[in-house]
């Protein structure tokens, strides 16, 4: 019998790729591009969806002439996943499929004050949906798309204007407009989605004015959604969506309850699984409620906390590209290592307000305890340091919400090539900390979905049986230590506040 492959887009914030996998859940090809960062204003973020759709055609059809070259034949490709930046937010003309403006990206400062027109108290809609009003969130983008782009306005009255994540966008195009669909893990960043019935919820679209007749069908993270329209995989089944952060949580076979894994990239999230059929856990120190994954249709749910740090990675790109102290992102390594602490310097990446547990969008980013004697090391040391505490304050929010103690953290992403990043983050966490010899968690996690779906993997436990080791960090300094330095950063933490 042939060897059957399945392949994943992994539609991220700076990048997409697409990365096609053997049954034994290996990387066979991959490939990737870059697209255009749009800055209109300071804290505004756009991507052009054109450009993304593009991409993602170009990285299918790049991979699979690789993939031909290896002698695989297209027949042998089963299906494909989508996973993708969340809360990201795309409207476009259903008619002549043209956006109707740019995305609007999740990091994405701009509707502020949409934010505040909703009402004073942040967590009004949290037992609805499982979310705090925020920037960050899809609905108050579209919100302010509607207020502010004429044209939206007016499509919208004439039923042509749709709504989607870029899950939903890139679903509906390579369909050949088939398909308008989410699944329940991007649909929960929306502040639209009921988080216990997964509908859209007739109050919250009241709330936020928005009409029911423009947002996608939520379905499940595993099943078949429709066929591929274009590129050289015509007539693949698309048969997996998950948002990035929760597929990254499959990809780490987190199926367990009190499962955790964090991904490091240009922002940080942490995902503990909540149990699967449980029921959502609701959140008291400032995390995120939301859908982990739903395997099928006919699948338990399992629900999660999570805690979102929108500067990680960005941070190091930050010393790369502003302060121009480093050429490459891996160069921040030996530049940290050359002296042996931070010099007593702290850094808070708030470049846009902070997330959880904080909830701030009034600060900005400050490095605090500058000296003559302060270096550049000193700075990237903290860079690193920064990454590191944050995931400690969710953490303490994770372990107060589920009643648990977090026993090891399976972690991936850009950053985790970092090994001295890792052993920073495990001594300051006190807690082990594990690296899986495919950190390509995310796009192998939406690849699992698709396979489960189309039967190339029967079951969660061989996935399970899929994951490897590749190096585990253990504690190196003393708890007494770790809290010294944490109390610290608290300090600096506040200094951030306020400033906007
Ligand atoms: N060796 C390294 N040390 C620290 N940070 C790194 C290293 N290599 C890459 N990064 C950071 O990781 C991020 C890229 O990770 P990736 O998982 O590809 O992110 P994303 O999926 O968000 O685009 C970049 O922000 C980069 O600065
Ligand atoms: O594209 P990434 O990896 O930066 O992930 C973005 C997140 O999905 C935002 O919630």
């Amino acid at each position: 019998m042939q060897d059957v492959y399945v392949g994943a887009v992994d539609q991220g914030t700076t990048s997409t790729r697409f990365m096609l996998f053997n049954k034994q859940g290996e990387p066979i090809a991959f490939h990737q591009v870059e697209h255009k960062q749009i800055y209109p204003q300071p804290g505004w973020v756009e991507h052009d969806p054109v450009e993304i759709i593009n991409n993602t055609i170009l990285c299918i059809d790049e991979t699979v002439k690789k993939c031909q070259a290896k002698g695989i034949q297209t027949s042998q490709i089963k299906a494909i996943g989508i996973t993708n930046q969340r809360e990201t937010t795309v409207v476009w003309d259903k008619y002549t499929g043209k956006p109707l403006f740019n995305a609007i990206v999740w990091l994405d400062t701009r509707t502020k004050e949409t934010c505040e027109k909703l009402g004073k108290n942040r967590d009004q809609y949290r037992d609805l949906c499982g979310l705090p009003v925020s920037t960050y969130f899809s609905g108050v983008k579209l919100r302010w798309i509607i207020d502010n782009v004429p044209d939206v306005k007016a499509a919208l009255e004439e039923g042509r204007a749709i709504f989607g994540t870029i899950d939903t966008w890139l679903v509906w195009n390579l369909t050949g407009r088939q398909a308008h669909v989410t699944d329940i893990t991007n649909a929960g960043r929306t502040l639209l989605m009921n988080i216990e019935k997964l509908q859209w919820e007739p109050k919250l679209l009241q709330a936020l004015g928005i009409p029911k007749q423009c947002l996608p069908e939520i379905r499940s993270s595993s099943e078949r959604y429709g066929t591929l329209a274009c590129s050289l995989l015509q007539g693949v089944p698309i048969s997996g969506i998950l948002g990035d952060q929760q597929a990254a949580l499959v990809g780490q076979t987190c199926f367990r309850k009190g499962d955790a894994k964090n991904t490091y990239g240009t922002g940080c999230f942490l995902i503990v699984n909540t149990g699967e059929g449980e029921g959502p856990v609701p959140s008291k120190h400032g995390l995120l409620t939301t859908p982990g994954y739903q395997l099928g249709p006919d699948k338990p749910v399992a629900y999660a906390l999570e805690g979102s740090i929108p500067i990680a990675g960005a941070a190091v790109q930050w010393l790369r590209d502003n302060l121009q102290i480093i050429k490459t992102a891996p160069e921040v390594e030996d530049l940290a290592n050359s002296v042996k602490d931070s010099g007593d310097v702290f850094f808070v990446p708030a470049f846009s307000g902070l997330f959880a547990p904080h909830w701030r969008e009034d600060a900005r980013g400050v490095i605090v305890g500058l000296t003559q004697y302060t270096t550049k090391a000193h700075i990237a040391r903290a860079v690193l340091e920064a990454v590191s505490f944050q995931v400690c304050d969710i953490i303490g929010s994770v372990e107060a919400d589920s009643k648990a103690t977090i026993k090891v953290l399976k972690v991936d992403g850009g950053m985790t090539a970092n090994n001295t990043f890792l052993q920073l983050q495990c001594d300051l966490l006190q807690c082990p900390i594990v690296r899986p010899q495919v950190t390509e968690t995310t796009v192998i996690g939406a690849a699992f979905a698709a396979g489960l779906a189309e039967k190339v993997w029967s079951s969660q436990e061989e996935l399970v049986k899929l994951w490897k080791v590749d190096r585990e960090f253990s504690t190196k300094i003393s708890i007494d230590e770790s809290s010294r330095r944490w109390k610290r950063w608290k300090q600096a933490l506040e200094r951030s506040f306020g400033w906007i």
